[in-house]
């Protein structure tokens, strides 16, 4: 009775690119859920759609009238029952006719009201009473690629992560203590750099790929050694967006560089092993399972090799993946499935066969916070959500109250 659905609510509101995307509100006769999905710019082709033509105009009103017609009634705790619905309603594979994000904005709302229902945080709600573990989370530092403009490094994320942190609040802090050193590095290296930003909150600087290793390199030693506690170096390299199929190589614009996958596989090795990286997401195109098989059977066992557009999220490509030991950390990015409960079976897929998974925003954000409720309630022990900006702090300080919250809380272990 507590949780079950009496309204639906579906608006549009900006996302921090300034694109609309949509907020869902679910309100249950004791609860209520509010829920807004994020967009991708370095999206994988395997995604579900966000939105169908003509974008979240196109289903606004019709969508509302649908989705409402069949949720009203329902118990919201009946997640998966109601995320079947929505695909239904959608009627197609990539959920292309009313979109991706909607299903996943109701999907969350809806969890969300039944958490709100019984009076538990959706972490709770999820994890149980025995959850106590925090994750570490990622701090972007500098962004290239499709997240910045002309003249910024190929690589689309320079990102660090706090791994000596005794708390939450420690991470957050030494990660921003880490951006905010970077820019005074980067000015060594760039004159002319004059404090821009890219999509996630990380330094656009005009310099080479190597000249951002080294200086992420050391901006982790300075900062760790003035707090005492060890910061390592990561990347996303978001190498789809740097492979041309039709030459068969990695282009490398801001180096002048090509490489074909034999020379790719040395240079992420070569990367690894200098700057002692602790993570490196999609160091190779999404259809090249193999490079990455090789990669992670050549690190692997002192680095995190994650799949971001290589498994979108999807429980049948990480089963691909776990077979040919392709990689040893999933993203979860819960719109590139369209569902909680679909993101939900994949995490769990991943944990059952040591996949790590990484909760994460997307480059266009909202202040929605609710994936700080899913990295904690689903166990992931490292969120992915930038160091500084409104939208990507919205996360990180709610991960702040839900760590003040937990007793017995502890950063997780890997
Ligand atoms: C967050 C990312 O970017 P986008 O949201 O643009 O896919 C990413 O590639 O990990
Ligand atoms: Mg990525």
């Amino acid at each position: 009775m507590d949780s079950i659905i009496e309204d639906v609510q579906i608006r549009k509101i900006l996302d921090s690119r300034g694109n609309p995307t949509v907020e869902v509100d679910v309100i249950t006769w004791n609860g209520f859920g509010r829920a807004a999905a994020p967009s991708g710019a370095s999206t994988g082709s395997r995604e579900v759609v966000s939105f169908p033509e003509g974008g979240v105009d196109a289903i606004l009103s019709e969508a509302e009238d649908i989705i409402y017609s069949e949720l009203i009634g329902m118990d919201a705790e009946d997640i998966v029952t109601i995320d079947e619905i929505l695909r239904e309603v959608d009627g197609t594979e990539n959920l292309s006719a009313i979109g991706g994000n909607t299903t996943v904005a109701v999907s969350m709302a809806v969890a969300k009201a039944a958490a709100s229902s019984y009076n538990l945080p959706l972490y709770k709600y999820l994890g149980g009473n025995f959850v106590n573990e925090l994750p570490f989370p990622l701090g972007n530092m500098m962004n290239g690629g499709a997240h910045a403009g002309i003249n910024a490094p190929d690589i689309q994320e320079f990102l660090v992560v706090p791994v000596g942190a005794n708390n939450v609040v420690e991470a957050v802090f030494a990660n921003s203590s880490v951006h905010k050193r970077l820019k005074e590095l980067i000015q060594t290296k760039d004159s002319n750099f004059t404090g821009g930003k890219g999509d996630e909150g990380g330094w656009v600087p005009n310099i080479t790929n190597d000249a951002a290793l080294e200086i992420q390199a050391q901006a982790c030693e300075e900062v760790g050694d003035e707090l005492g506690i060890e910061i390592r170096p990561s990347l996303d390299m978001a190498s789809s967006e740097l492979w041309d199929a039709d030459e068969g190589k990695y282009v490398y614009a801001q180096d002048g560089i090509k490489r074909d996958t034999g020379d790719q596989i040395e240079f992420v090795k070569d990367i690894i092993e200098t700057y002692n990286m602790f993570y490196v997401e999609d160091p190779f195109d999404e259809s090249d399972f193999d490079g990455f098989a090789q990669l992670t059977a050549k690190v692997g066992d002192k680095c995190l090799i994650c799949g971001d557009d290589l498994f979108v999220t999807n429980k049948e490509i990480l089963a691909k993946g776990i077979e040919m030991n392709a990689a040893n950390a999933i993203i979860i990015k819960p719109n590139q499935i369209g569902s909680l409960s679909e993101t939900y079976a994949t995490v769990k897929l991943a944990k059952e066969n040591n996949v790590v998974p990484v909760v994460s925003h997307r480059s266009g954000e909202t202040t929605d916070a609710t994936i700080a409720h899913l990295a904690v309630g689903l166990g992931s022990p490292m969120i992915k959500t930038g160091a500084i900006g409104g939208e990507r702090i919205a996360k990180l300080n709610e991960l702040i109250r839900i760590e003040e919250e937990l007793p017995n809380a502890h950063m997780a272990s890997f």
